[in-house]
């Protein structure tokens, strides 16, 4: 049996037809699975009706104070929540958590010569264990990306990254199939071009689109923790559309041999 760990991108969430489109095909899965879910759409609106400057560097935010505030507000609120109560009535036991819950995922501030990133994290520990007691009881834990400092701080990490640790961390232990979700078909040759989505990517053709100018902004990130994923023994990374999610040949299937 494999896990599914699933990855929702912001951008299918930004209204009630995608939403619902959304949580209908995800109800249609067969537990064992969770939800890791992002949402930069909603913290980007909620900081402008505040009056608060929002700057990305390389697809990620910069968080100070009153920025660390608006994520928890968007991401541990409005959005865990909202997609926990659709799929609740969808007859999905989901369960709504961030990182700081149970422990479940610990981060590190960022620290980087000649960039102020304020409270944001990368991943240093995912509590597994806890994990599959939640999918043990038939529990569909929905984690938002607000991760714990283990000292009574909150930080905000890319919702990627903290799936590719979440897969990682339970491939040890059982298979798993890593699924990033998002509003394309899957990695685009030609972004022009719809149907023009690479089967399988392999680390030298990463690099030769990214040189090209072809795979940029938040594709980047994605791609980056997909390999780490696959390299750390991950079963299977995927990319794909929500409307694809049920065909296992679709999308872009990452691989890590050439
Ligand atoms: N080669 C590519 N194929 C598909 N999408 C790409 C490519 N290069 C850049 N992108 C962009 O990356 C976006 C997905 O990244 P991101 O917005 O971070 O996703 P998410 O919705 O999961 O947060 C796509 O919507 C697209 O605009
Ligand atoms: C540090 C950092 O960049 N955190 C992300 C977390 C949300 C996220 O990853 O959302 P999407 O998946 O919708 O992009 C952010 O605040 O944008």
């Amino acid at each position: 049996m494999r896990y599914k760990v699933i990855k929702v991108g912001g951008a299918l969430l930004e209204d009630e037809g995608r939403l619902e489109l959304l949580c209908r095909k995800l109800a249609k899965i067969e537990p064992p699975f969770m939800i890791v879910h992002g949402g930069g759409i909603f913290a980007g609106q909620l900081a402008e009706r505040l009056g608060i400057p929002c700057r990305m560097i390389d697809g990620r935010r910069v968080t100070d104070d009153e920025m660390l505030r608006v994520t928890v507000m968007a991401y541990a609120g409005w959005v865990n929540k909202i997609l926990v109560a659709r799929l609740q009535t969808l007859g999905v036991n989901a369960c709504g958590l961030s990182g700081c819950d149970m422990n479940l995922v610990g981060a590190k501030q960022r620290v980087q010569e000649g960039v102020e990133w304020g409270h944001v994290g990368d991943v240093v520990h995912v509590n597994s264990t806890v994990l599959e007691l939640l999918f043990q009881s038939g529990i569909v834990p929905v984690l938002s990306p607000i991760t714990c400092d283990g000292q009574g701080g909150l930080l905000n990490s890319n919702a990627d990254g903290i799936v590719s640790a979440v897969a990682k961390a339970l491939s040890s232990r059982v298979e798993v199939e890593l699924i990033y979700c998002f509003n394309k078909r899957g990695v685009l040759r030609d972004m022009e071009d719809e149907n023009s989505v690479i089967p399988r990517l392999t680390p030298v053709m990463y690099d030769k689109l990214r040189q090209e100018g072809r795979i940029y902004a938040g594709m980047i990130p994605k791609l980056e923790y997909s390999f780490v994923a696959i390299h750390a023994g991950v079963q299977s990374v995927r990319l794909v559309h929500p409307d694809e999610l049920d065909n296992p040949e679709a999308g872009t299937r990452i691989t890590g041999e050439e």
